[in-house]
């Protein structure tokens, strides 16, 4: 198994160096919100666009709440880790302190939808982001968000303790 320390050496490398257009490597293998290994996971490919991201994304019966309606704390993962992306934009690692969602219009199971994330504006070690989920099809928000990122060291990282599936499989 990939240890922590190895994963924190591989994951420091991806800040700032990807191009335009370029598709931005998953947090880890298991990640809930991107990794590939994660049978749970929402498993999401966000792309570089500009100083932002984006990403299409369908929610499916495993991320129900309501009858046909993605429930809302699957909503707010898939947000919350699709702000982690704009930290490889950065110059290093950061996590969430604040998450705001207005959830404007129900999120539908089965329907392909377009988050895109930003920056507006950086205070020191505080990163203030924004993000909006769209309905490909029509181009109706369904979602509004913005978040407060805090840059920590990677020591941040070793509080926790890493489980079986950690670290496993290329993480892109
Ligand atoms: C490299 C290794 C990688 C490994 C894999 C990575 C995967 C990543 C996956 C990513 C997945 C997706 C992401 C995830 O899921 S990240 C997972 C979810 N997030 C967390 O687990 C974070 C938990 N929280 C903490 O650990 C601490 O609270 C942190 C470290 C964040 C801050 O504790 P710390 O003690 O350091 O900070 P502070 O309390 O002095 O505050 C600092 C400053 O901030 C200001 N402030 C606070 N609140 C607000 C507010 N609401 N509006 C405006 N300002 C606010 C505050 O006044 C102060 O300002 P100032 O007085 O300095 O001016």
């Amino acid at each position: 198994m990939t240890s922590l320390e190895d994963l924190i050496s591989t994951w420091a490398a991806k800040f700032r160096t990807h191009p335009d257009g370029s598709r931005l490597p998953a947090h880890h293998a298991a990640c809930l919100g991107c990794g590939e290994n994660n049978p749970h996971g929402h498993h999401l490919r966000v792309h570089r666009e500009g100083d932002g991201v984006v990403a299409r994304h369908t929610f499916d019966e495993r991320h129900v709440g309501a009858p046909g309606i993605a429930h809302g704390g699957a909503v707010a993962a898939v947000v919350d880790d699709f702000y982690g992306f704009l930290l490889y934009l950065t110059d290093g690692p950061a996590v969430t302190r604040n998450l705001v969602l207005d959830y404007l219009a129900p999120v539908l199971l089965g329907v392909e939808y377009e988050l895109r994330a930003n920056i507006t504006r950086t205070e020191g070690r505080k990163l203030f982001v924004e993000a909006t989920m769209s309905e490909v099809a029509t181009s109706r928000r369904v979602v509004c968000s913005t978040a407060l990122f805090l840059k920590v060291d990677v020591g941040h990282f070793l509080q926790g303790e890493p489980t079986g599936s950690f670290g496993q499989g290329s993480g892109q």
